[in-house]
């Protein structure tokens, strides 16, 4: 199934917001910035890296996951859809 930004956007919200102990998401906003910045970094070069060397299906799957820790970094720093989008 899948699911758009704002989407996944609203359930990481929610996720955190309610402290769900299952969530990978929640793990990671408690670790913290420096923790979600690693993430965000190595997801950024393997997309590069996907994008340069392998097939456009890698690329989307590795470009998917920075997306999510893009997310996970602005509601790590309490950002909203609305404080991104007002800057594209
Ligand atoms: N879309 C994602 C998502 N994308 C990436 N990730 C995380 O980012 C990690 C990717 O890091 P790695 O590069 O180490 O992963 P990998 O398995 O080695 O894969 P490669 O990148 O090496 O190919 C994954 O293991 C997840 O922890 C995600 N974690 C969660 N989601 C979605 O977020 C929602 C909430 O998830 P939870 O908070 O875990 O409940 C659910 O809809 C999930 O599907």
């Amino acid at each position: 199934m899948s699911t758009s930004f704002d989407e996944l956007f609203a359930q990481l919200q929610a996720k955190v917001a309610a402290g769900d102990p299952a969530s990978g998401t929640v793990a990671a906003v408690q670790a913290g910035v420096h923790t979600i910045g690693k993430k965000l970094v190595e997801e950024a070069a393997e997309s590069w890296m996907a994008a340069e060397h392998e097939g456009p299906e890698r690329a989307a799957e590795e470009l998917s996951q920075l997306l999510y820790w893009t997310q996970a970094m602005m509601i790590a720093k309490g950002l909203t859809l609305e404080d991104v989008y007002t800057h594209l």
